[in-house]
């Protein structure tokens, strides 16, 4: 596992979003051999999304043949509300871009047959030949999408009840109304993730600090459903300095070391130093 350590969430989110752009341009992709790419939603990719607006405004990528897959999606609220995942996206990123409409693809919350929504879903994803890159971030409890803890690690695209900590959490979108928070959602699996050719996850913050801890230095286990990247074969964690705050000091020095001639985002655009 990388773990590429910025000072700061402007600087990761810079570094993040010329690596996606750096990753399309290589692959070259055409109508026919799309770059198939996952996305999360939530604070942690919003200015990686403000970043990749940038570097499409200036024409250093284009998402014409990108296909892309949102990891999660609230049950029970429209498809317009204001805080779903939908409008986030389609506010935060696509509206912004030159995506075809046609190549999003977000899961229903309001579909009428829940077990055949999330199997289309994963059967689409198979249909495209698998997603290239998963973009993500994590809750402070080590969860992934919607993976909350003790989640399955082999667990694939389903419905999942959301815990008391993630509404808290997500609350602070639903006038710090917990009631408000949806109770459930529709939640690529962890295998759903860990089948992506490459996995990247932002982990910003000291309310992360905990959380970055247990995937990198703990052992794999499901109540950090994020630690399950340790035995993908390219999982990569982007963080910013306030999260490394329960890291050992050697974990810290070890990576910041390793990775010294990666860290400038500057450089990725062009960069071969790339999976
Ligand atoms: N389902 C989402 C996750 O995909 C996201 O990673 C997490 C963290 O959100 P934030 O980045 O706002 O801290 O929130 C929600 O629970």
């Amino acid at each position: 596992m990388r773990l590429i350590i910025q000072d700061n969430h402007r600087l990761t989110s810079k570094w993040v979003a010329n690596y996606i752009a750096r990753k399309i341009n290589l692959a070259e992709p055409t109508l026919e051999r799309p770059f198939v790419l996952g996305l999360p939603t939530g604070s942690s990719p919003l200015y990686t999304y403000h970043e990749l607006i940038k570097l499409y405004q200036y024409g250093a990528v284009s998402f014409r043949h990108v296909v892309t897959f949102n990891m999660d999606e609230y049950v029970g609220i429209p498809k317009d509300h204001p805080q779903s995942y939908h409008t986030f996206m389609w506010d935060n990123l696509f509206n912004q871009i030159d995506i075809l409409p046609g190549n999003v693809n977000i899961l229903n919350g309001n579909a009428p047959d829940i077990k055949a929504e999330c199997q289309a879903y994963e059967d689409k994803i198979k249909a495209v030949g698998g997603i290239d890159l998963f973009l993500g971030g994590i809750g402070p409890d080590g969860h992934l999408a919607f993976n909350e803890p003790g989640s399955s690690l082999a667990s694939r695209t389903r419905d999942k009840e959301l815990n008391y900590d993630t509404k808290l959490a997500n609350s602070r979108f639903f006038d710090n109304d917990v009631n408000k928070v949806p109770n459930s959602s529709l939640t690529v699996g962890i295998a759903t993730v860990m089948d992506a050719k490459e996995v990247l996850i932002i982990v910003n913050g000291y309310n992360k600090a905990r959380a970055l801890h247990h995937v990198v230095e703990e052992g794999v286990n499901h109540m950090w459903t994020i630690s399950a990247l340790q035995l993908h074969p390219r999982g990569m964690i982007v963080c910013d300095e306030s999260a490394t705050y329960e890291l050992k000091v050697g974990t810290y020095k070890h990576f910041k070391d390793i990775e010294r001639n990666n860290l400038d985002p500057d450089n990725l655009l062009t960069s071969n130093l790339i999976w």
